[in-house]
């Protein structure tokens, strides 16, 4: 195989047998406490250089897996020893049960509905109500958020990100009021999980903390969700909503999903949706600020494929710059920089023995560093993202969407709402952000600090 790198500079030769290299537990505590968890696997990425690195935490000894060679391995040509399994994904199941959030024959029954709800002719036929959801809640946005008046952009791409699906999973039924309500519920029960995910082996029926949260929240969520459920079965939605859509579709056996199983599959989507999309688009600000020489580019591009038409899906395919820079923040701010598998049966991955029942850490966040694929890898360039420079790359070099059976679903449903969002915004503010923002690790990779954002009108 061919594998070029990013820089000008062309092809390289390439080694396929990597050693293994081990990490041992009393270096990882002391970069631990020196930097915090994100200067830890920044100095373990710097380390292992694509190398498969066994990470010595005590008893838990995870592979971080990087290289794109190795992640073709595990999620293409032998991903049916490495299904979901580790212990997040464990104690995610909790809430979001075995369906689109799990494994399996429930999961697979999940994934070719939601494959049909999520596929590009359902995104046009949304694309109408997306656009106005999308400018009402940037009218909003602006109405609050001024000069001298900053706001923090995760709390407002939050609730945008939740203007736009609310009425792509529920229709009309749900008010606005309503579905914000559920989304806090369904993020304060992912909250309570921290404790579970990090005591996998202890038994559900000893408490940890977290628990009682996450019982409250999940009450919550089930009042709110289980009569929608009704009412979609009373034929009471408007019939191209994800609620419907799930209700009445069926996997390949032939057979209906059950109430129950609906009303994971949402909270599943709703996790799966909602927050990593938020903090996306709040990094995109946060960069546009860092760059303004990039942020003046998107906007002459928004200016002249809009113009002072409205926003249309049409513009979309238009607004190729803008849906670069959209990449290269998925590339430096990888929202979902660590994607956990576990191995079925033994394996032997490049040179490096791989035992049954071990964790493999796959990270999107640090594969998009490597230097073998990406030239100065921590500068933000979306020249990176132009059509030949990604057709020359490994394609397994830029994962943030994941890849093979679990690829991210709204991969598509992103790209449409985040460029549409961008559009809405620059089309008719100016932006800044107060501070500079650095990021911390935490389930996904968030900002530090509140990002202060400030609009004004163009
Ligand atoms: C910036 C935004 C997003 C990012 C970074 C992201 C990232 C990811 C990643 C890395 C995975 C793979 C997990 C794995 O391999 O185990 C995934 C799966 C998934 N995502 Fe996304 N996602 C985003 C937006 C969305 C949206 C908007 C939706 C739906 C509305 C969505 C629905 C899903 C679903 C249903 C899965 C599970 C697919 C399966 O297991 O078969 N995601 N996402």
């Amino acid at each position: 195989m061919s594998i070029t790198t990013d820089s000008a500079s062309g092809p390289r030769a390439y080694e396929p047998v990597r050693p293994v290299v081990k990490m041992p537990m009393r270096r990882v505590a002391s970069r631990l406490r020196r930097g915090g968890p994100l200067h830890l696997l920044d100095s373990i990425g710097r380390d292992a250089d694509g190398a498969i690195t066994r990470l010595n935490l005590g008893p838990f000894r995870p592979f971080l897996v990087t290289h794109p060679d190795d992640l073709q391995h595990i999620l293409r040509d032998h991903r049916d020893n490495y299904p979901r399994g580790a212990a997040m994904w464990r104690a995610l199941g909790r809430l979001t049960g075995d369906g689109i959030g799990g494994e399996g024959e429930q999961w697979a029954a999940s994934r070719e509905i939601l494959r049909n709800a999520f596929s590009g002719r359902y995104l046009a036929a949304m694309s109408e109500q997306m656009i106005s959801s999308i400018d009402g809640a940037v009218d909003d946005l602006g109405r609050r958020c001024g000069p001298g008046r900053p706001v923090d952009a995760g709390v407002e791409m939050t609730r945008v990100v939740q203007r736009v699906i609310n009425p792509v999973f529920f229709g009309s039924l749900v008010p606005d009021e309503e579905g914000d309500r559920l989304g806090e519920a369904i993020a304060t029960a992912m909250g309570s999980l921290l404790w579970r995910m990090a005591m996998p082996f202890m038994p559900h029926a000893v408490p940890v903390p977290g628990d009682r949260r996450f019982n409250r929240a999940t009450r919550t969520v089930n009042e709110i969700l289980r009569p929608v459920v009704s009412a979609a079965r009373g034929g009471r939605l408007d019939g191209r909503d994800v609620v419907t859509l799930l209700l009445t579709g069926t996997g390949a056996d032939g057979r209906p999903l059950t109430d129950e199983q609906v009303c994971q599959d949402i909270i599943a989507l709703f996790v799966a949706g909602s927050e990593s999309s938020a903090i996306a688009l709040t990094w995109i600000w946060a960069a546009l600020a860092r760059h303004p020489e990039i942020a003046a580019a998107v906007t002459d591009e928004v200016d002249r494929v809009v113009g002072d038409e409205p926003l249309r899906r049409e513009h979309i395919r238009s607004l190729s710059y803008t849906q670069m820079v959209l990449d290269e923040v998925l590339r430096i701010y990888s929202v979902g920089w660590a994607v956990p598998r576990m191995a079925l049966r033994d394996d032997v991955i490049g040179k490096v023995e791989v035992p049954a029942g071990s964790t493999l850490a796959i990270s999107p966040y640090l594969t998009h560093r490597l230097e073998e694929f990406w030239e100065r890898p921590l500068e933000f360039d979306p020249g990176r993202f132009a059509k030949d420079r990604v057709r020359a790359r490994h394609p397994l070099a830029y994962l943030p969407f994941g890849d093979g059976v679990h690829q991210c679903l709204g991969q598509a449903f992103f790209a449409q709402e985040a460029t549409l969002i961008v559009a809405s915004v620059l089309r008719r503010y100016r932006v800044a952000v107060q501070g500079d923002v650095d990021p911390k690790l935490s389930l996904t990779l968030q900002p530090r600090e509140p990002v202060q954002l400030i609009l004004t009108p163009r």
